[in-house]
């Protein structure tokens, strides 16, 4: 008799950007982020649209063996963490409003999360933590902000070094690349101000700014990272080490799911 294996590859869902191009109106999501998921997590990804009901969003959770948050030019609405008020053309409250509710979903039950960039952030937010709205107004603070005079693979370049503290995922994954301190590359102008109760520091910059965290006591694998693995995630080898982690970690989600009754 002949075993069957069965090669269906883990389902990771992308929370799409709302964006306005001409008065119409567009979801999108950046291909880096999907060559990652596709090449080196081995998943394959499924884009879930910003704004979707409750409802929906938990039936399209239900068939999902993974979530990612990649990073957004928009910012998380302050008003979901208390913080002063943003010109509205800087927000994206469609992709809020679905990220914040599928991280809490994806946390609840056992589905593996990685939060890039504004994902990092929006997971602050969904635990209750807040953000800083400039980083460069912060004093002693290095530059986080990618220079949009320059080509764009010089903004994606390897910009500051960041050192693993705890053994979260993202701290693990570092130790495990054998490079600690470790250059990673920086595009974004906000940041974590006081980290949520539930999550756990597993990297920070030389000048102090969280730059990886972990889901304390998380069932699988749940974390973020402020950089931007995606862009190197062939040849670099901690963005490697990322993407392999979690692809294993939503696989093995889906095994556990067709094991059950
Ligand atoms: N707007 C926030 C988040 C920055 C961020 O995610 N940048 C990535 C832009 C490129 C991409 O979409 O991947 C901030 O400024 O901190």
């Amino acid at each position: 008799m002949v075993a069957m294996v069965d090669s269906s590859p883990a389902i990771v869902g992308v929370v799409s950007n709302r964006q306005t191009v001409d008065g119409v109106g567009y979801e999108t999501v950046r291909v880096r982020y999907l060559e990652a998921l596709r090449s080196t997590a081995r998943v394959l990804p499924l884009v879930i649209p910003g704004g979707l009901e409750q409802e929906n969003l938990r039936a399209c959770l239900s068939v999902l063996n993974g979530v990612l948050l990649t990073g957004a030019e928009s910012n998380v609405s302050p008003s979901l963490y208390g913080g002063p008020e943003a010109c509205p053309e800087t927000l994206d409250l469609d992709r809020d409003r679905t990220s914040i509710a599928a991280i809490k979903i994806a946390l609840s039950s056992g589905i593996p999360l990685l939060g890039i960039c504004r994902g990092l952030q929006e997971l602050n937010v969904a635990l209750g933590g807040t953000l800083s709205s400039d980083l460069s107004e912060g004093e002693g603070l290095i530059t986080h902000v990618e220079n949009l005079a320059i080509p764009r693979d010089l903004q994606y370049a390897r910009s500051h070094a960041v050192l693993a503290e705890g053994h979260g995922y993202i701290a693990q994954c570092i130790r495990h690349s054998q490079q600690n301190p470790v250059l990673v590359n920086t595009l974004h102008r906000q940041g974590i101000a006081r980290l949520a109760d539930g999550l756990e520091v597993d990297a920070r910059c030389v000048d102090g700014v969280i730059e990886a965290v972990s889901v304390k006591d998380a069932a699988t694998f749940a974390a973020a990272v402020q950089w931007h693995p995606e862009w190197f995630h062939k040849e670099d080898p901690l963005s490697v080490e990322i993407f392999r982690a979690f692809g294993e970690a939503c696989r093995l989600h889906m095994i556990g799911t067709k094991l059950q009754p």
